[in-house]
């Protein structure tokens, strides 16, 4: 059965163009004009853009003592209904845990997801098993991607030594790692500082992790990266010492990619000082969000290309959860939901206001997220042979966020109150209208695993200039006798 878009405008990452666009046995099978199908979907005014990526969410994640709220099914279709058509999320092995282990329980979790998916590694302790581990991972499991970080102190965080031996081997493996970069053992001890005067509430939060922590990790994890000869993804990049850091290894030929989340774009450090505790400790996350000066930053470098993709984070945690910390900020979970809101309040405050162009913003929700990530063209693309991952895109439909409405399990939303312009009219996932003008038609189990090769370009191209340039010892002639 042939589905044809009709009417719309095609807009990719480097073209916008008049066409219609059909699809056949989840595939993109024909682009041009005045195409027939058994079932059309009117796209007239709507732009047909590839469906959003989230690079990063975290879906009924074990942490601080419980578990996220959104699972696969309830996140994945939170992103189908804000017109995202593919996640990747972390799968994160206890301490001593195998990765293949932690792996099949992130298995068992996706059976539920309503729309493709990948996973990313976490790298949270370091072993002999896990650099064992990390080749069947990367060769036969289809991951290509290792988070390390760099916080939370005596839970996750891995040292320099630790870092530098997975970098060097996912080097070995064609993979690429990513930070989490936040200087651990300084927010430690800025927290037991900040308890021990008293302040006891979610601002402390943001006060315990200043721009400083992200800027010296981030640079940190660069120059540990280009010592092991391996590219690197930092993770939720929340502030201008850490872009600056990222934009300079960029300008000096490092292969470091930078990730904005939607909430640090558009959401500031005021919600901390609100005086109601349950609103501020449900915008508690790491990084904390930080001022305008730190926003227009972000939203510079996306404009510019020194940050590369726009990301959420996803890792929703319910009010009752949020409590956990009263009385201790550093109980309070970490995260915050957004899955649903990335695209609209990207599209609104980015294209709306003129900061990116329409084929940037589907560079940085889509293209260059599958091209980092190693699935492009098959995710990421309005092309022949491409899976039909989709977005027909409204620009005059509106909304006003409110928890009430949305797909997401938890009680309320970050966005709440925030005006978007700017929606999905259809959202499909390999071919499946998943979301049909305002109505939810997802299929929980759709979904399917995305495997990712390793030795991208980059990676390759990478390993060849760290070959060429090794350090190698110098041929002499004759060693000079000892003096003894
Ligand atoms: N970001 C956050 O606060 N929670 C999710 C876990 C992480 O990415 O650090
Ligand atoms: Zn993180
Ligand atoms: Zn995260």
């Amino acid at each position: 059965m042939t589905t044809v878009i009709k009417n719309g405008t095609v807009v990719t990452a480097d073209l916008t163009y008049k066409a219609d666009v059909s699809v056949d046995g989840g595939k993109i099978a024909e682009i041009g004009p005045d195409l027939k199908g058994d079932k059309e979907l009117d796209a007239t005014g709507c732009y047909v853009m590839p469906g959003g990526i989230d690079p990063h969410t975290h879906l009924e994640m074990p942490f601080m003592g419980t578990y996220s709220s959104d699972d696969f099914e309830s996140g994945t279709r939170a992103g189908l209904a804000g017109g995202t058509t593919m996640i990747v999320d972390f799968a994160l092995p206890n301490q001593g845990e195998s990765l293949l282990d932690a792996l099949k329980r992130w298995d068992n979790k996706s059976a539920r997801a309503n729309c493709d998916y990948s996973f990313h590694m976490a790298v949270t302790w370091w072993g002999e098993q896990v650099f064992e581990d990390m080749k069947t991972v990367v060769q036969e499991r289809g991951i290509n991607t290792f988070k390390h970080f760099l916080a939370y102190k005596g839970a996750l965080m891995v040292n320099d030594d630790e870092l530098f031996a997975s970098f060097s081997r996912l080097a070995e493996l064609g993979a690429t790692p990513m930070v989490h970069a936040e200087n651990g053992d300084v927010v430690a001890e800025l927290s037991a500082r900040l308890l021990a005067e008293g302040n006891t509430g979610p601002e402390a939060h943001a006060y315990s992790r200043p721009s400083q922590v992200e800027g010296e990790a981030t640079n940190r994890a660069i120059m540990i990266a280009d010592m092991a000869g391996v590219p690197l993804y930092v993770v939720h990049v929340s502030c201008e010492e850490a872009h600056e850091a990222i934009r300079r290894a960029r300008m000096q030929g490092k292969r470091v990619w930078g990730e904005p989340l939607i909430q640090h774009l558009t959401l500031d450090e005021s919600e901390y000082f609100n005086k109601d505790w349950d609103h501020a400790a449900r915008r508690v996350m790491s990084p904390p969000f930080r001022n305008k000066k730190h926003q227009d930053s972000l939203w510079a470098g996306l404009a510019s290309g020194s940050l590369s993709v726009v990301a959420t984070d996803h890792c929703a945690f319910t009010t009752e959860q949020k409590r956990f910390g009263a009385g201790d900020f550093t109980r309070i979970p970490n995260g915050t939901g957004g899955l649903e809101d990335r695209m609209p309040m990207l599209w609104t405050h980015g294209v709306g206001t003129g900061r990116l162009t329409m084929n940037e913003f589907v560079a940085v929700t889509s293209t260059n997220i599958a091209k980092i990530l190693n699935c492009y063209p098959t995710k990421g693309a309005i092309l022949v042979g491409a899976d039909a991952d989709i977005v027909v895109w409204d620009p005059e439909k509106e909304k006003t966020i409110a928890a009430g409405d949305q797909q997401s399990a938890i009680d309320y939303n970050v966005f709440e109150g925030h005006h978007v312009k700017g929606l999905p009219r259809f959202t499909l996932t390999r071919g499946y209208v998943a979301i049909h003008d305002g109505e939810i038609r997802t299929r929980e189990g759709y979904g399917k695993f995305v495997a990712r090769e390793p030795n991208a370009p980059v990676n390759k191209a990478l390993s060849q200039w760290k070959a060429l340039t090794a350090p190698r010892p110098v041929i002499r002639r004759g060693i000079p006798a000892t003096g003894v």
